[in-house]
């Protein structure tokens, strides 16, 4: 039996008269790789803000590893073992990688602010292994090169890594990622698939929004589309690819049947 880290059934949540998310539903496995795609305005993001507690959801349930969090306090939540990154990159624009990298890990850290002035055994050590895991972070991330640079002089691609690097210091079961191919050329979007993949492969839980097509099918194993706040078809890259529904989302509906999200957006596997 697989076990999902991510549950969310029935949820709906609204801005005044606005139905961001209407009855929304989607099932993340332990380990896998899934994907919400949709319009501009669909609810894509809305999704992330239920799952880290920045919104509210008028009702429903979304569970985290087996736990509930519609009902639990914020700071609660913060401790749940979920990671995101943002659609616009949170650098320390004059922080260098490394230093980046470690403040990721500043929700984890334990101790008192005089257990670190008075530099107490405890937190030195604490302060090694915060050090140690952030340079396997760098490695793993491939931004070894980069370590001293200041996060605002790195190419794109290799701060949309950091970021990444960053959230992965709290050492999260699932990790959201809100559009991380963004502004990316085709390299940079290659080697960030690769990252992600071996991400997965840690036992970490990977949910990523993005509006490139040809990213989302080479990853994900399960998509859910929104529409207007609304699941209008889930299924492996295969299904979506070939439904009607979303092909006439994105482009309209003078779609000709035969079309498929492949021949449309010219997505090669
Ligand atoms: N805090 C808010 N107050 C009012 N309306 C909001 C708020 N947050 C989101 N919305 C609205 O909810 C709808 C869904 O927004 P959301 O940001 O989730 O869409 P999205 O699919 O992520 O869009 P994009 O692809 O453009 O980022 C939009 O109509 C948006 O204007």
């Amino acid at each position: 039996m697989t076990n999902n880290i991510l549950s969310i059934s029935n949820v709906t949540v609204k801005f005044g008269g606005l139905v961001a998310l209407n009855d929304f539903h989607i099932n993340v496995r332990e380990g896998g790789i899934s994907g919400v795609i949709g319009p501009n305005g669909a609810g894509k993001t809305t999704v992330f803000n239920i799952i880290t507690g920045v919104y509210k959801p008028f009702s429903g349930s979304v569970k985290v590893n087996n736990m509930e969090l519609v009902g639990t306090p914020t700071h609660i939540i913060a401790h749940q073992k979920v990671a995101r990154t943002f659609q616009n990159i949170r650098l320390f624009a004059n922080m260098n990688v490394l230093e980046n990298i470690i403040a990721g890990a500043c929700i984890k850290r334990e101790g008192t602010f005089l257990s670190s002035l008075f530099l107490l055994p405890k937190a030195l050590k604490q302060e090694k292994e915060i050090l140690n895991k952030a340079n396997k972070l760098l490695q793993f991330c491939g931004l070894e090169k980069f370590k001293d640079f200041p996060a605002i002089s790195l190419p794109y691609g290799m701060q949309r890594k950091l970021e990444i690097a960053r959230s992965l210091m709290t050492d999260p079961h699932l990790l959201l990622l809100d559009e991380p191919a963004a502004g990316m050329n085709p390299t940079e979007k290659i080697a960030l698939q690769e990252l992600v993949q071996k991400i997965s492969e840690q036992k970490i839980s990977v949910l990523l929004i993005e509006h490139d097509m040809k990213f989302v099918m080479n990853l994900c194993e399960n998509i859910t589309v929104l529409n207007y706040g609304s699941v209008i078809a889930e299924g492996t890259p295969d299904i979506i690819q070939t439904n009607h529904d979303v092909i006439e989302a994105y482009l309209g509906s003078d779609v000709e049947d035969d079309f498929t999200i492949k021949d449309t957006l010219n997505v090669a596997r």
